[in-house]
């Protein structure tokens, strides 16, 4: 082999990220000519092969409206995601149902998640089977063991479970086709707090044991702390900062993100900082403001340039954060 050719084999080729969403954007209408709701204004996010994002904001951020676009559910209205490096905002039904097997959804309720009728069987070897892969009793039972329950439960009906119970079921059908990106919207806030410490230490093992990526979702920055490296911070359906988790929460740029951290139990308790409270309701997202959608509740707004331009993503870390006051200069 000549020289050249053997630096071209072993150049390492950097995997596409298996998410990568460019100025995402989704609209509802409202009945009745009511307007409409902004939920996503222009979402920059990107999630590497086998990395763990988190995405956290307030209630009516659009967290749930960007997980459900990401596991296929909803259909953006402007803007572009890319999943495992096809574009989906524009995709055929026939290509987002090929794409499925890739992206699975882990709910917020588990019980609520799961067929009440169906036998726990039938639901775990439901995804096998769309799929096309050998969906018998083995393969289920090697499932439910893979996820910390007994094979018995196979003959179960969810109301015959725990609510932990549920979710790990939950978790066997999410991991059944071998996805490579988990999407999982606040797996843990419906749960006793022992059993969210449980379920949170399977997916950690699960992850490292399969290199499945995750979107994260949570509204607890201690959850996002312990499992994900990276984490976005979503105000008013805009991802306003995002980096790696440590960095992010140890020296958060954002006034929002840190506001956000400053209300964490347990970040004020470790470390004894000052809460800052945001003054004012969050604004509507059927009328959010002019200039940078924080600036009605900022606490150090720096003046006209805050209520009248939005700003741009400037660098922090190795990621970014929207706020005039990281502007070099002039
Ligand atoms: N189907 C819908 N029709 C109209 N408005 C909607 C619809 N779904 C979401 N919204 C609105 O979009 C905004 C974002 O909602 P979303 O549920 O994505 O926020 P969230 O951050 O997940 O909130 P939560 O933490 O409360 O679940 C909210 O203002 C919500 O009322």
């Amino acid at each position: 082999m000549t020289e050249s050719a053997a630096v071209a084999v072993g150049t390492p080729v950097a995997d596409p990220p298996v998410l990568a969403a460019s100025g995402l954007t989704r609209t509802f209408r409202l009945r009745g000519g009511g307007g409409e709701v902004q939920a996503l204004r222009g979402v920059d996010l990107s999630v590497g092969a086998g990395a763990s994002v988190g995405l956290v904001g307030e209630s009516g951020s659009g967290k749930s409206t960007l997980a459900r676009i990401v596991a296929g559910l909803l259909r953006p209205t402007g803007g572009s995601l890319r999943l495992l490096g096809a574009e989906m905002a524009d995709a055929s039904e026939r290509r987002r149902r090929a794409l499925s097997r890739d992206v699975q959804m882990i709910f917020q309720d588990p019980r609520a998640s799961l067929n009440p009728r169906l036998p726990i069987h039938r639901t775990v070897a439901e995804p096998l089977r769309t799929h096309g892969l050998p969906a018998g009793r083995a393969e289920v039972a090697r499932l439910l063991d893979r996820v910390g329950l007994p094979s018995r439960v196979a003959e179960l009906y969810p109301h015959q479970l725990s609510g932990g119970q549920c979710q790990r079921v939950g978790i066997a059908r999410a991991i059944a086709a071998g996805p490579r990106l988990i999407v999982a919207d606040e797996p843990v806030s419906a749960l006793d707090v022992s059993v969210q410490a449980q379920i949170l230490n399977l997916l950690t093992d699960l992850r490292e044991e399969l290199g499945t990526a995750f979107l994260f979702i949570s509204h607890d920055l201690g959850v996002v702390r312990f499992f994900c490296e990276r984490v976005a911070v979503l105000y008013l359906g805009e991802v306003m900062e995002t980096g790696a988790t440590d960095a992010v929460f140890a020296a958060p740029r954002h006034p929002y993100t840190q506001a956000l951290e400053s209300a964490a139990p347990a970040v004020r308790l470790a470390e004894r900082r000052h809460r800052i409270v945001l003054q004012g309701e969050p604004p509507r997202p059927e009328d959010p403001p002019p200039g940078c959608s924080f600036h009605t509740r900022c606490p150090v707004r720096i003046g006209p340039v805050c209520d009248e331009t939005e700003p741009a993503p400037h660098p922090a870390g190795d990621g970014f954060a929207r706020c005039h006051l990281l502007a070099p200069v002039p």
